[in-house]
């Protein structure tokens, strides 16, 4: 009689923190206010996670997330002007981890830099995948690109070498590389003659060139054809892709069989890409032999030379088609980024021109007239305040790219099971209002000692073991590119009253819309 009492009492205990549970976190995401959101899950989270292993996974509490349609589920919130914007407003009302559904599959939004870092850093194993789809194999010869190739031993492989390939190359030229194209760039802005212009095309070739010259030892004026031709055909891809008349066919299969246009021309652009980079590698060959250089290729092709040997360990093999995809990662991820880096770097500084004056008076003082060099980075704080803000207020890759969970696993507590995409909203992250405040305000000295701007919170990059392969390289580029354009010239908007948008557009990367800008030498 007892026992059965006990176990009675057990159960209704049981059931009784259950529903407390549920309670909660049905609190948490009414709650509107972020401060409150961010106070209710923690008071929340903690206890779910540690009592989490009472509960049958099936009890455990819902995620929050907007009303679903049949069918389509969350999808039009997908399709939203500004997808980046539209999420971050999400988390405001159903807090900073929410779900969302596209068709079948479940997409759970990280808007914190809390979440994001526990799913990507602390259980980064358990959320490395890359989620299969039918499109991104269409457009990554079946995943076999570091950027979209599932967690696995071969790509972490691939992604080891490209990476060590990489750390050498930017170690032994990336800095002369850089300050090459910065003085290309200073002369074809002299060449403008203070003519309002649009710079991002420059940007585009500057940024562009630093990777062609690492991996091919190549580069280009902006009016070649060869140039024209790569970077047209590899924005048509970005664009395409990241469309919905392309993004519906991978949750609904049906569709496939349906005449779609948008999906032809992405396949046209995709043999274009290819044939374009089979030529730019042939090429290379040819010219340097695949052992000759300290390019990028030339070491990426030596690993694919040891593929041949019998005898090299697996960790060394490079297949052709990795070579193929990885020139194309480097290529799509390593020019548009920075360029839209520094489009919003110029466009933030028309709006605050005397931030501009800071900048230019800092590196007239420490500088005494010389040009920096990276390591002086250290003595220029209000130019680093004002890479990290603009990082910040603009993480160009806004939702990094998708992730999904490996295994059944957790994040702030609730239960995330295998193969569930998971978003990393660093546009949201950065705009947090419970750890940056006046978070949608431009102000660099919020990065300066005692400022407030916490560094650990800012992720532009992604982390853990899909961290931006770039990073290095885009963190020198940044400095460097806007060291020597601050230095040399004053950014002055074409007409007073005319400032660029500071909204911008989101597709995979966030650019700032086309604007016009005079740019004045400095007399020194
Ligand atoms: C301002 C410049 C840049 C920013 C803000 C940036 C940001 C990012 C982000 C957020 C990701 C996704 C991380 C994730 O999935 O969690 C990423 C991935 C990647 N980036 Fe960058 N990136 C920049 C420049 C570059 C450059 C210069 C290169 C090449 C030299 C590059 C190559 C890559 C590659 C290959 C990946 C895929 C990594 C993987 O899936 O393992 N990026 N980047």
């Amino acid at each position: 009689m007892y026992v059965w009492m006990l176990g009675v009492g057990a159960a209704l205990l049981l059931f009784i923190l259950w529903r407390l549970m549920v309670h909660f976190s049905g609190q948490s995401c009414r709650n509107s206010h972020a401060e409150k959101t961010r106070s209710s899950e923690a008071a929340v989270s903690k206890p779910l996670h540690s009592l989490s292993f009472l509960f049958p996974r099936s009890l455990s509490p819902a995620l929050p997330g907007p009303p679903a349609l049949p069918l389509l589920g969350n999808m039009l919130d997908l399709t939203r002007d500004h997808l980046p914007l539209h999420l971050t407003a999400l988390a405001r009302r159903y807090g900073n981890i929410y779900r969302l559904y596209c068709g079948s599959t479940t997409m759970v939004i990280l808007n914190s830099s809390e979440f994001i870092r526990e799913a990507l850093v602390k259980k980064w194993s358990d959320f490395a995948g890359r989620p299969s789809s039918y499109t991104g194999d269409k457009v990554s010869g079946g995943g076999q690109n570091i950027s979209l190739g599932d967690y696995s031993e071969v790509w972490k492989a691939q992604r080891r070498v490209v990476h060590n390939a990489l750390q050498r190359c930017t170690a032994e030229s990336l800095h002369s590389v850089i300050e090459t194209q910065a003085l290309h760039l200073k002369q074809v802005l002299l060449d403008y003659r203070e003519k309002a212009v649009d710079l991002s095309e420059d940007f585009t070739v500057a940024a562009s060139n630093v990777i062609t010259t690492l991996a091919f030892a190549k580069s280009y004026d902006k009016s070649s054809a060869e140039l024209q031709k790569l970077h047209g055909c590899l924005n048509k891809i970005v664009s395409l892709w990241g469309s919905l008349w392309i993004s519906v066919l991978d949750s609904f299969p049906l569709l496939r069989r349906l005449p779609n246009p948008h999906f032809s021309l992405l396949m046209k652009e995709v043999a274009r890409r290819d044939e374009i980079i089979v030529g730019l590698l042939d090429e290379f060959k040819q010219r340097s032999g695949a052992k000759d250089g300290g390019t990028l290729t030339a070491s990426l092709l030596q690993h694919s030379l040891e593929s041949a040997d019998k005898t090299a360990k697996p960790k060394t093999l490079l297949t052709d088609t990795q070579l193929h995809m990885t020139t194309i990662d480097l290529l799509i991820g390593g020019t548009e980024t920075t360029a839209a880096w520094l489009c919003w770097t110029v466009a933030f500084l028309l709006h605050r021109p005397e931030v501009q004056t800071g900048v230019y008076e800092e590196l007239c003082s420490v500088l005494k007239g010389q040009y920096p060099q990276y390591s002086d980075r250290h003595r220029l704080p209000y130019l680093c305040a004002v890479i990290n803000e603009v990082l910040r207020l603009r993480p160009v890759a806004p939702l990094a790219v998708p992730h999904t969970a490996k295994r059944d696993s957790s994040i702030a507590g609730y239960f995330i099971p295998k193969n569930t995409v998971i978003i990393p909203n660093l546009f949201g992250a950065h705009h947090d209002p419970a750890v940056w405040s006046e978070p949608f305000t431009f102000r660099p000295e919020r990065f300066l000692e005692g400022g407030g701007g916490s560094l650990r919170a800012l992720m532009p990059f992604g982390g853990g073991a899909r961290l931006c392969l770039g990073e290095s390289v885009a963190k020198m580029e940044l400095f460097l590119f806007t060291a020597y354009l601050l230095r040399d010239f004053q950014f002055l908007p074409e007409q007073p009253e005319e400032l660029p948008d500071l909204r911008g557009v989101a597709t995979v990367v966030l650019k700032a819309k086309p604007y016009r800008v005079i740019v004045r030498p400095r007399a020194h």
